[in-house]
């Protein structure tokens, strides 16, 4: 793999520094190279490169807004061997503590960061002279992505769509019912979700939705600081609900009161949050039964009974 990485990142150094950060779904390895520190994940199942294009665009396109820091993606290389591996930047990481705050600002401005380019592009259009086609701030009008990402390793359908409430049913609930359906064919799951399902319209009266780019997996895990701020990574990013993004914080905590508060400054939560909350909890421990099993079935079943009361 080491002969292959040089190759690739055309350096003639190529130096463990002996940090290692391996997740659940990766082992990690940072090096010393000619242009300076990287940090390179590493899986050998089929679906990797999947999996890494999807991380490498979602942060190209955090990057992009220029409001939060991730690591700068570098290079998806296939190995010989099989399996992939993912060339980012070297981050020197800890804990969040100091940077709760700039976090919970810096989120809520990623989240915003589509909705001011859309207004940008509205004005510009009804500028006298400028047409649309020449808009230096492109927006997003619909929901989805333009590759695939996957949130932990199994791919999200990210096609565009117009209606959020159809996005979210369909490409991410009926989708994880789908895949828990042919594992383990629940009766019960089965029934509550053909009740669950007709009444999801009812969570969205009177919310406005516009495509708000998120990181997708926003978990304690994925968050962290540097010496001079926060930092986000591993990202599985499509355009949905900014809404969505607090679900899977909510379930695993990592996030103190002044992350909330700050968040919420700038994007209020808006009547009706509590219940969408756990709609949108619901999808990841879906997400994380088809992931490590039966151990999420209780928590699963428990929130859709919660949902149809
Ligand atoms: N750019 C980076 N620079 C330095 N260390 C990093 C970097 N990215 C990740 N790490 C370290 O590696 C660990 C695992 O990274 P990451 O979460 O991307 O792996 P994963 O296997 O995809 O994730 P998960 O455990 O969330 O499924 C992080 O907790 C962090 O300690």
């Amino acid at each position: 793999m080491e002969a292959k990485l040089k190759k690739e990142l055309g350096t003639s150094m190529l130096k463990s520094t002996g940090h290692s950060g391996g997740g659940y779904i990766c082992e990690g390895q940072s090096y010393d190279t000619d242009t300076g520190k990287v940090f390179v994940k590493i899986n050998h199942k089929n679906e990797a490169k999947l999996m890494f294009d999807g991380e490498m665009a979602s942060l190209e396109a955090i990057l992009m807004t220029e409001v939060v820091k991730v690591p700068k993606p570098v290079k998806v290389i296939e190995l010989d061997t099989g399996g992939c591996v993912f060339v980012m930047e070297h981050l020197d990481m800890r804990g969040l503590s100091k940077y709760s705050k700039h976090l919970g600002e810096q989120l809520a401005e990623l989240h915003l960061y589509n909705k001011r380019q859309l207004e940008k592009l509205k004005k510009e259009q009804q500028t006298v002279g400028k047409g649309a086609g020449q808009s230096e701030a492109p927006g997003v009008e619909k929901f989805g992505f333009s590759v695939t990402t996957c949130c932990g390793y199994l791919p999200q359908v990210n096609e565009w769509q117009d209606d959020w409430v159809t996005f979210f049913s369909q490409q991410r609930l009926q989708h994880q019912i789908n895949m828990v359906e042919k594992s383990y064919g629940d009766r019960e799951v089965r029934e509550l979700w053909a009740k669950l399902q007709l009444k999801i319209p009812q969570y969205f009266t009177d919310v406005d939705i516009v495509p708000a780019l998120l990181h997708g997996d926003l978990w304690g895990g994925n968050v962290a600081e540097c010496a001079e701020g926060p930092v986000i990574f591993d990202p599985s990013s499509f355009y949905g609900h900014s809404e969505y993004e607090l679900g899977i914080a909510g379930i695993f905590g990592g996030f103190n009161k002044t992350f909330y508060s700050a968040y919420h400054e700038k994007i209020p939560q808006a009547p009706g949050f509590a219940k969408r909350s756990q709609l949108y909890q619901l999808f990841h421990y879906l997400n994380h039964w088809n992931h490590f099993g039966g151990g999420y079935r209780g928590s699963s079943v428990r929130i859709m009974k919660d949902l149809l009361k």
